[in-house]
């Protein structure tokens, strides 16, 4: 038996005004699978991703997860099913500890609003899931550490972890890896497999070595259109894909 794809685009299209942003973008994604996005600035993935976690309405075309028509649901409900989404700009609070940043994430979700912060008990609750969460990862022994004290490649960890704390199932990942190291990069994302191994990922990232090492296949955009959906191996000897990406490409000794 063949399972139905866990994420299903199919047509879609969006424009602003005048600009086709996103024009006739179909694709499926598998439980597990990662997925790169790339594509040069004004490609439309941010677009993209907007569409997926449900801040911005599609024109025309269906996006089903869980075989589920979503296009009526908000980015809460999208977010309680399992499409979490990660932002270009961290979204931690500095001067609050990893525990308790991991802590708000998981309350948040609850949908309980400001009502928490009177809520000592929920706060503890979400706090001892927070400390399981870290256990398992590489910031084990920072459950207390201020997050602004903390290295740059540590606070992208605690946004992924954020992340990750809402038992995602389809991961949206918005350049994590911006501005690390590919050795960086690789332990970001291998933390996402070792606590979600059957997570879907749709990773948006500039830095073509970890997009071809990291994933299982490559969706590229340009000007609002996908040029190509496919394998790393694939990706990089297709001639639409080599024309727009002459000089990335060539870096990767394709
Ligand atoms: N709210 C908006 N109103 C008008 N135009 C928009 C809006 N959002 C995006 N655009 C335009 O849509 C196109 C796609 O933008 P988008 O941000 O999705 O590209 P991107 O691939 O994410 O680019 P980058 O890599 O620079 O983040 C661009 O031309 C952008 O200027």
């Amino acid at each position: 038996m063949t399972l139905a794809p866990l994420l299903q685009v199919d047509a879609v299209g969006k424009s602003f005004g005048a600009l086709q942003a996103l024009d006739d973008i179909s694709f499926d994604l598998k439980a597990g699978e990662t997925l790169g996005l790339i594509g040069p600035n004004g490609a439309g993935k941010t677009t993209l991703f907007n569409i997926l976690s449900g801040f911005l309405a599609p024109d025309r075309g269906q996006v089903r997860f869980m075989a589920q028509d979503i296009g009526s649901w908000d980015p809460m409900r999208r977010a309680q099913s399992g499409v979490v989404r990660t932002f270009q700009k961290s979204l931690v609070f500095p001067d609050m500890s990893v525990c308790r940043n991991l802590a708000l994430a998981l309350l948040a979700l609850q949908g309980d609003g400001y009502r928490w912060w009177g809520g000592r008990r929920a706060l503890a609750n979400a706090e001892a899931k927070a400390r399981q969460l870290l256990a398992a990862s590489p910031l084990a022994d920072d459950c207390q550490t201020r997050v602004g004290d903390m290295s740059y490649g540590a606070q992208r960890m605690v946004d992924i972890l954020i992340a990750l704390a809402q038992q995602p199932r389809l991961l949206l990942l918005d350049e994590p890896t911006a501005g690390l190291t590919v050795a960086e990069a690789a332990q970001l994302l291998g933390l996402v497999r070792q606590l979600h191994a059957d997570a879907a990922v749709v990773l948006i990232a500039h830095d073509m070595d970890v997009v071809f090492r990291e994933c299982d296949r490559i969706a590229v955009l340009n000007l609002g259109r996908l040029v190509a959906v496919d394998t790393p191996e694939r990706i990089r000897s297709h001639e639409a894909v080599r024309q727009a990406y002459l000089g990335a490409l060539a870096r990767q000794e394709v």
